[in-house]
């Protein structure tokens, strides 16, 4: 039974590599932020040129073998210039470019193979790609503005250009059939990609919100304790300076004036905290009245001086509500994180210097 298990464990964690390796080579390695339009278009360019491959190198092969260089070099061409652009892409990320390097060659190709039939005649049949491809890459404005003119060179090519297409016997009625189903095409592909545009809007909008809310204290606006943390945890500072502010005897503004003017009390606080950082400083609502700032790039005796002017700053600030007019004060307990004291230990320890500052008497500073 357990060899059973370990075997499924194995199997899973080979198929989750096998799929993201598969992901990461068509991603080329942005896969962190899918609902980014960016990393959408070089997704959606690598797919289409790696598919592009696997179509013209045995297409152009085949050309070849029947005797047609011409049309055997350009779809060769057509998957060395596409390799390349993954290679490229890979590199620099920069789909805009690479975009070009896909759409134009295929317009031309398309137009070409209209022109002289194909292999057997059938060249017609791949124009039907085009439109996704083009409102895919492109957008709809530019993608549309595009295809009109590639409509335009399809009609001259298939009307007015003695092309190759009478040659193979095909009913003359075709012609307009293959213009409006290619119209149809193009129209379908645009109802698609426009849903797809604003489907992906939308989704990028709530995942901004829910961030938002995620990482925000919804009453000060500053980042609450997850926000806070995960700031932390990802800076490249290797040490940086943190204050633990408490406001003191905040239960009493609450029990005296109510719940909405130790909100309003909050709200001032944090514009407090907030106004008086340096450049670098980071502040949020830790918990219920206790609010974490880091600074960096600075001694540990200037992070106390900012705690200590912060403390200054609000025991002199007047709070005013409605007819309300009180002070308040703060007690802070200042630690370093640094090589020898990871994060989560330099928290504790602002905390216990937090606690030492409270049994002292409140309304002071207090560190290593
Ligand atoms: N208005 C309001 N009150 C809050 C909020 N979060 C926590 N509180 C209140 O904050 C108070 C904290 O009280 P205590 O932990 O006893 O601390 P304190 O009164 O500040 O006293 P010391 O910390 O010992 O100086 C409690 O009454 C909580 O209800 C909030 O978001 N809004």
């Amino acid at each position: 039974m357990t060899n059973q298990l370990d075997k499924l464990k194995a199997e899973n964690t080979l198929k989750n590599k096998a799929k993201s390796s598969w992901l990461t080579f068509f991603y080329v390695g942005t896969t962190d932020d899918v609902f980014s339009e960016d990393v959408r278009r070089v997704f959606i360019i690598n797919l289409f040129a790696s598919v592009g491959v696997l179509f013209t190198l045995p297409l152009g092969l085949v050309a070849l073998y029947e005797r047609k260089p011409i049309l055997g070099c350009f779809l060769l061409l057509i998957a060395f210039l596409y390799t390349v652009n993954h290679i490229y892409l890979r590199r620099t990320h920069n789909h805009a470019f690479s975009g070009n390097f896909v759409i134009y060659p295929l317009y031309i190709l398309m137009i070409y193979l209209v022109y002289t039939g194909g292999v057997k005649g059938t060249g017609h049949v791949w124009i039907y790609c085009v439109p996704a491809v083009s409102l895919f890459l492109h957008g709809m404005k530019r993608g549309l503005i595009e295809l009109s003119f590639f409509t335009l060179a399809l009609i001259i090519t298939m009307f007015f250009t003695n092309n190759h297409f009478d040659e193979f016997g095909y009913d003359p009625s075709l012609k307009s059939r293959i213009l409006f189903s290619f119209i149809v095409v193009v129209f379908l592909s645009g109802i698609y990609e426009y849903s797809m545009s604003r489907f992906n809007q939308e989704l990028k909008e709530t995942s901004a919100k829910l961030k938002l809310v995620a990482y925000r204290d919804p009453v000060t606006e500053l980042l609450n304790r997850r926000g806070m943390l995960q700031r932390l945890e990802t800076s490249s500072y290797s040490s940086f300076h943190l204050l633990l502010a408490d406001v003191d005897f905040f239960k009493r503004i609450n029990d005296e004036y109510g719940h909405d003017v130790g909100d309003y009390t909050l709200v001032e606080l944090a514009n407090l905290i907030q106004a008086s950082l340096p450049e670098k400083g980071l502040a949020s609502r830790w918990g219920g009245e206790e609010f974490l700032i880091a600074v960096c790039d600075c001694s540990e005796s200037e992070a106390y001086a900012l705690a200590e002017g912060i403390r200054q700053r609000v025991q002199q600030h007047e709070f005013v509500y409605l007819d309300h007019r009180f002070h308040m004060t703060l007690s802070f307990g200042v630690a370093t994180m640094n090589e020898s004291t990871p994060l989560r230990e330099a928290i504790t320890l602002a905390d216990n210097h937090l606690y030492n500052a409270k049994r002292a008497g409140r309304n002071q500073t207090r560190r290593g």
